[in-house]
């Protein structure tokens, strides 16, 4: 679903991305690791079409980011550290107007139960967003991606800043998505979180992706000796 072949993207002399090959199929959740400018941003920046790559591609349901980045745009969904919402707008006209933008047209139940799934309280879907904890905010980010039935979903850092009781929410809710079918690609830097919910684990260092691992074949504890090994 989501393949980069030989990606790379150079800054002046520095390789901020190194021949990067990498797959990720439908239902699997990889998680991306590595230091400060290991490269992680600038591969999910590269699916996203938000840079362009300076050699090598990044493809999205087999169709190329760089050649055709509206029709690739329309399998995607990104949530960032901080989802960026309207904070005047309820979560239900949030999750209106930016599923609109997709093409999609909900009826407010609908909506609601969107929020739901993604795990939202119901006495908030009402709620101006401005009022929202940071949890709550991703979690109508994670509803966007339902809403628009995101064949691929990016997420750069989407835990940093939650509690743990809502950043393991946040990690079933992706599980679940995973399972209907929805490829994840997720930077983070919490080992922890990365061990229990990815499939696979991929650790980055100065552009290069050094090691990938079956999340079930290693220990958290291991993972971090070999995180501070590798990096
Ligand atoms: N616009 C830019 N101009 C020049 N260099 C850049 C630019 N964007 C990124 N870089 C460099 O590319 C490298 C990779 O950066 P990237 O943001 O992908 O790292 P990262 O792994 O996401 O780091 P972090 O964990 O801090 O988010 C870094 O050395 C960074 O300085």
């Amino acid at each position: 679903m989501l393949q980069a072949t030989n990606l790379t993207k150079t800054y002046g002399e520095q390789k901020a991305l190194n021949s990067l090959n990498l797959t990720i199929n439908e239902g699997e959740i990889f998680a991306l690791l590595g230091q400060n400018g290991a490269g992680k941003t600038t591969t999910i920046n590269c699916f996203l079409g938000f840079i362009q790559p300076s050699g090598g591609s990044a493809s999205i349901n087999g169709v190329s980011v760089a050649e055709n980045p509206l029709e690739t745009k329309k399998y995607l969904a990104y949530i960032p550290e901080t989802v960026m919402l309207y904070p005047n707008l309820s979560g239900i006209e949030n999750l209106e107007f930016f599923s609109s933008l997709a093409g999609f047209s909900y009826e407010k139940d609908e909506l609601s139960s969107f929020l739901s799934k993604a795990g939202l309280q119901n006495t908030a879907h009402n709620q101006r967003v401005g009022g929202y904890s940071k949890g709550m905010r991703q979690k109508v980010g994670i509803a966007i991606a339902i809403a628009k039935k995101a064949k691929a979903l990016l997420l750069d850092e989407p835990t940093s800043g939650l509690d743990p009781k809502a950043s393991n929410e946040f990690s079933e809710i992706l599980r679940e998505l995973a399972q209907n079918g929805t490829a994840v690609l997720m930077a983070t830097h919490d080992i922890f979180r990365a061990k229990e919910v990815a499939n696979r684990i991929g650790i980055m260092k100065e552009g290069n992706l050094v090691s990938v691992i079956d999340a079930k074949e290693i220990s958290a504890n291991e993972l971090e000796k070999l995180y501070l090994q590798t990096v």
